[in-house]
Formats: C-alpha cells, structure tokens, sequence
C-alpha cells in the first residue's frame, strides 16, 4: 500500500542570506576550498541570491499533483530537499504525523553514481533517522535517463532549440561534472565503473538519435572541487573554444544531466557558455530542460505506476534497471559508493 509521493530533491537559497548557510551545508565534509564557495555565492547573489530551483520544484510537483488527479489516483505530494528548506527531515517528520506509513520518493536525478543516486539513499536514511520511530517508509524510484518520455522532452527541446540555428549547428550534450574517482566508483563493482558518465552518453545518444542528428559531443560543466583532483573533462566552455578552432559556428546545448534550469543552467551555460559564444562570434542557443513539458509529470506518474498497478517499466537502453530501494539500502553492495575525500585542515 502507498500512501503518499516524496518529491526529493536538491534544494537552493530563495534569499541573498540563505546562499552561504545553504553552501555550507552543501559542501560540509566535502573537501570543496573555500575560494570555490567564494565564487560559487557570487552566481547566487548574481541572481538576487535566489536560485530557480525551489520554485521550479513547486511548479513540477503541481503539475504531477494535476496528472495525478486526471489519472484518477489518489496520492498527497510533499517535497523535501537535501540542502535547503523545506529540508527532507522536517517534510519526513510531516508526513510521519500525517500518517503515512509507505511512500514512494522521487529523486530529481535521472542517473546513477553517488551525486546523482547514492547521496539520494543517504538523504532517505537521514530523514527517517531523524524522524525516528513512527518514520514511514521510503522507496526511492529508479533512474529515468533512458525512459522514451524524459529522452522524448529533450529531444523536442534541442528541436525548438536548433529552430534558429544554421543547419550545420553542432550538437552538444551537457552534465554535471564529478570527481573522475566518483565516476569510477559509479555502480556496481562487477559493471566495470563509470556508470554515471556511461548513462550520460547514453541519454545523449538517445536524444541525439531522435532528433536525426549524425553527430554529437558529451562534456561537462560546474566542476568543483581543489584544482588538483580530477574530474571529468572537458569542461563546456573549453569545449566551445576547441569547436571554434575547428571552425564550428553554431553550438546547441542541451543538458541532458538535469531535470530543471537551476542555478547551474543558468549561470555556467546560460550566462558563461553564451558569452564564450558571443565573444568568438559563434550563434549559441541551449535546450530547455524537462519539468516545463508536460510529459515529466507523465513520467513522475509512469514511474509511481511502476509500483501500483505493476506497470511494465518503460527504457530505451540495455543498462539494467537501478537505483530504486526501500529505505536507502544501496542497490548493490559497495554500488556507487562515496569518493574518498581529500583531508583539508
Ligand atoms: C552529479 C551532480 C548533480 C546532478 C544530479 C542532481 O541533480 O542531484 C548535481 C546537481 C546540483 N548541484 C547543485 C549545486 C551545487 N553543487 C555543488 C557541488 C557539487 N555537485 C556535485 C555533483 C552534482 N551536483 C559534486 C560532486 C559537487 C562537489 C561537492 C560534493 O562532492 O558534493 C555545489 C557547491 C559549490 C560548487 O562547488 O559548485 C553547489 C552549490 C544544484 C542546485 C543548483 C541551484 O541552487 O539551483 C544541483 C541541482
Ligand atoms: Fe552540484
């Protein structure tokens, strides 16, 4: 029996004062200097120290609450966050007084690894522990990176996106970046690692594929981090450089690693791609991610329905189906586990 939705995701500041409190807590224990969250909260306070995210949440949930309702079903939404409020702790502890004893989570990361999956078992595991007894259960549903509806959203979008754009526009993919050791360490031992990075190019390839584009690039974007780990490269706006010594003149990004344009969208390609772009003399135009279509709140139902009614799961790749456990038991044992962090002072 499933009682409610648990709508998990990542959390952002929605005033100038909440931006460092909401960075700390982001990079607690993570080994992320002090000069990184120095330029990170210039972005934020760029945007007024509001970032889109939470209210791109709100705008998503209701649409799902609203497919919900048509689809005839009968199931409370919450919404709770890693790093910022409404905290999943405090949502969990809500919905442990509404009564919910069994509640699917949606996480808002279509991957596997430990940024885009794992540290979402952990957040699971921190709120019930918070919660304590009475915490209902939670059963995270799996990844969607390769489900027709999220590959069919963006392939639509990089469409409207490459309306403008000369014909010989080249196309090419975004995700965050992460430690290259955390790609590594991404899936199960005996898959042979990088789950993360492998998914990413195969999202890509899909999207690719559907729009009839013959070529395309994946890179990264956001690194953090001490300079001297790696991670994965390149990053976008090098990319876009190493495009215009070739003689490219027109990029379409598409950032196949996210679900909405939060803060990262917006500034590292919205703000520094285009203006990379802009100064080489190259057109740019960037994909809109998926929570504005209304086949991601059909997705979100796809998904819970997976577990209602036994619907068949729904993908377009071979990789096996992860990521969905009850109480953040990892899926496999040592799957995704978290990178070793550097030892700062
Ligand atoms: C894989 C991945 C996703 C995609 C999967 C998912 O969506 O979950 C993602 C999403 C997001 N990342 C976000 C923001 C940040 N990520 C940071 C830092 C980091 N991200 C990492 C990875 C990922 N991050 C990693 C390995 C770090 C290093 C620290 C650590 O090892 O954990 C930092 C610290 C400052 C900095 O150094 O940039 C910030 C502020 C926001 C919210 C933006 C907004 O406010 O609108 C979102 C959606
Ligand atoms: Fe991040």
């Amino acid at each position: 029996m499933t009682d409610a939705l648990l709508w998990l995701s990542f959390g952002g500041p929605e005033s100038p004062a909440d931006v460092r409190p909401f960075l700390e807590n982001v990079t607690r224990g993570r080994g992320v200097p002090p000069e990184r969250l120095d330029e990170v909260e210039k972005h934020y306070q760029h945007f007024g120290g509001v970032s889109p995210i939470n209210r791109l949440n709100r705008e998503a949930i209701d649409a799902v609450r609203a497919e919900l309702a048509r689809q005839g079903m009968d199931l409370p939404v919450y919404f709770g966050n890693r790093n910022w409020h409404p905290m999943a702790e405090d949502t969990v502890a809500t919905m442990a007084a509404d009564g919910v004893r069994r509640a699917l989570v949606f996480p808002t990361s279509a991957y596997g690894g430990y940024s885009a999956c794992r540290q979402y078992h952990e957040d699971i595991v921190r709120a019930r522990a918070a919660t304590g007894d009475g915490a209902p259960d939670l059963v995270k549903l799996r990844q969607f990176f390769d489900h027709p509806l999220f590959v069919a959203a963006f392939a639509d979008a990089v469409r409207a996106a490459a309306a403008d754009m000369p014909q010989d526009y080249r196309l090419v993919f975004t995700a965050h970046s992460v430690p290259d050791s955390a790609d590594v360490a991404a899936g199960p031992p005996d898959e042979g690692g990088r789950r993360y990075s492998r998914q990413v190019a195969e999202a890509a390839r899909l999207v690719a594929r559907e729009v009839g584009v013959a070529e395309h690039d994946v890179v990264w974007q956001s690194r953090s981090g001490p300079p001297h780990i790696p991670w994965l490269e390149p990053d976008i706006v090098d990319h876009i450089e190493a495009l215009h010594g070739r003689g490219v003149r027109a990029v379409v990004v598409c950032p196949v690693g996210f679900v909405s344009d939060h803060l990262e969208v917006v500034w590292d390609l919205d703000t520094e791609a285009a203006e990379k772009a802009a100064e080489l003399g190259m057109s740019f135009a960037r994909a809109a991610t998926p929570n504005g279509d209304p086949r991601f709140a059909e997705l979100v139902v796809e998904l819970i329905r997976e577990h209602i009614d036994g619907a068949e799961p729904r993908k377009l790749s071979d990789f096996p189906l992860a990521g969905c456990t009850a109480n953040g038991a990892p899926c496999a044992v040592a799957c995704c586990e978290a990178p070793k962090r550097p030892v700062r002072a």
